[in-house]
């Protein structure tokens, strides 16, 4: 199998499974890996499909820009996609549609803060005392001012980027580290919507 086909079918799973929970209703959502980092390249979704029913051929090669070098329409975000795992050195990059992020950035447009959870540690920081706060940008078409936007408020060590209005991007070193630290921070995520108090003990109802 080659390096693409292999990549090609764990977004496919990744994908799948995303969708069975609910995160990529439609056609929402994308997913990629870094191929090759000298030129940048990475394996993306495809645009415009049922992301739930995807196949291993369903994945384009795009460029440091998020434009195609193989054939195929890659994701419309595939722009963000590389950025994000320029500037973070992520090798995976995973971005769904979950309502919570959504739905936390509204009540929380300048960041998310969460603090004491023990779900904190699945994000890779401490359970206590650190307070840590998920970026929040204004949503867009173009993916360079997106991109702009991610990258003066990106913090190494905080691997998620809320997208107003419209989704969630988190990454790590694989697909599979991407989607525990997005599985906990979801997880996180509801549990101040539902409490309404966040990490700096404000009560926002
Ligand atoms: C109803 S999905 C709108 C586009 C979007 O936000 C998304 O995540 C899917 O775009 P893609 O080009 O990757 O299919
Ligand atoms: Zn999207």
């Amino acid at each position: 199998m080659t390096e693409l086909a292999a990549a090609g079918a764990a977004l496919a799973g990744e994908a799948a499974r995303y969708a069975g929970m609910g995160w990529m209703r439609g056609t929402s959502g994308n997913l990629s890996v870094v191929l090759g980092r000298d030129p940048l390249r990475l394996a993306v979704t495809a645009s415009g499909l049922d992301k739930g029913e995807l196949t291993a051929e369903d994945v384009v090669v795009v460029d440091g820009e998020g434009a195609a070098v193989s054939g195929g329409v890659p994701s419309a975000e595939a722009g963000l996609h590389a950025r994000i795992a320029a500037v973070a050195g992520a090798g995976a990059v995973v971005h769904v549609h979950a309502l919570a992020p959504v739905l936390a950035a509204q009540r929380w447009p300048d960041g998310v803060p969460l603090r004491d959870l023990e779900m904190l540690k699945g994000f890779g920081r401490a359970a206590h005392d650190d307070l840590v706060t998920v970026p929040v940008i204004p949503n867009g078409q173009d993916m360079r001012v997106l991109g702009d936007a991610f990258e003066r408020g990106f913090r190494a060590d905080t691997p998620a980027l809320i997208v107003a209005r419209h989704g969630i991007y988190v990454w790590g070193g694989d697909l599979r580290q991407a989607r525990h630290r997005l599985e906990c921070l979801e997880w996180l995520l509801r549990f101040v919507l539902e409490t309404r108090i966040d990490g700096v003990g404000r009560d926002v109802r």
